[in-house]
């Protein structure tokens, strides 16, 4: 069931789909999402690539229009190794944020959208290359089905990604387990499919927090796991997103920072 926004602070525009002859499935609404997104993209633009399956499609429409010169003079800044591979193999040229330090556009899902923006990233892993990339744009469409709307972040029995280094990482799961003890967060080490540390595109691990309680206020719990000593970057975004685009069973939802 959609969310119904209802924030002074956002413009939204609804558009509805046509009574649909098939149900449509978690990844045809993430499709939906993208596609939408990619109408914003110009040629000549520098476009930070996100990471994720909803930001797969977004690239895979990027190198379509490439290929049917529709688009051209794009530069693509990656948030990932998988998205640099999947930009590669469609023909996007790439650069970075050194020769590239503003970028015009980014495009990238997320795990959580609240009704301000505000998002939880990270449970694919990539939430440093992210924040660094989406953090240079000037504009920054973030796309997801609507799954992913929640009216908190955090305390939805999902998992708030924190990036730390591999050194004594149970010293500082411990530091951030307490730091939330009062919302009954459980701290765990991500593991991959193998049942070793997962480990980040820098070589990082990330713990991740699983709250029974809402987080409270998002900017207070993002500064105090920053000041945890071993900790890298956290999965929110708070005030980063400009648009956030949200396909529906009902439509698309465009949603853009007042
Ligand atoms: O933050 C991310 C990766 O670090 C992804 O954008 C987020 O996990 C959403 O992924 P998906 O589009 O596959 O649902």
């Amino acid at each position: 069931m959609a969310i119904k926004w209802s924030e002074k602070a956002v413009s939204v525009e609804a558009l509805s789909f046509s009574p649909p002859i098939v149900i449509l499935t978690q990844d045809d609404l993430k499709k939906i999402a993208a596609y939408k997104a990619v109408e914003f993209v110009e040629s000549g633009m520098v476009l930070g690539l996100g990471t994720g399956s909803t930001a797969k499609y977004a690239l895979d429409r990027i190198g379509e229009l490439l290929r049917q010169g529709k688009l051209t003079n794009i530069v693509g800044i990656p948030t990932s190794k998988k998205t640099q591979e999947q930009a590669l193999s469609l023909g996007i040229p790439l650069s970075d944020l050194d020769r590239h330090p503003t970028i015009d556009l980014a495009i990238d899902g997320a795990d959580e959208v609240d009704p301000h923006l505000n998002l939880v990233k990270g449970r694919g892993g990539s939430l440093l290359r992210e924040k660094m990339v989406e953090g240079a744009c000037k504009k920054f469409v973030c796309i997801v089905d609507e799954s992913k709307l929640v009216k908190h972040l955090g305390g939805n029995g999902l998992a708030l990604p924190v990036e730390v280094v591999p050194f004594c990482w149970k010293f500082t799961a411990n530091k951030l387990q307490n730091l939330f003890q009062r919302s009954g967060c459980v701290a765990k080490l991500r593991n991959d499919c193998e049942g070793n540390p997962f480990v980040t595109d820098n070589g990082n691990y990330i713990v991740d927090l699983y709250l029974k309680k809402e987080l409270g206020d998002s900017q207070i719990a993002s500064d105090a796991i920053l000041r945890v000593a071993g900790v890298v970057e956290h999965g929110m975004f708070l005030d980063m997103a400009t648009t956030v685009i949200v396909a529906g069973e009902r439509g698309i939802t465009i949603k853009n920072k007042g």
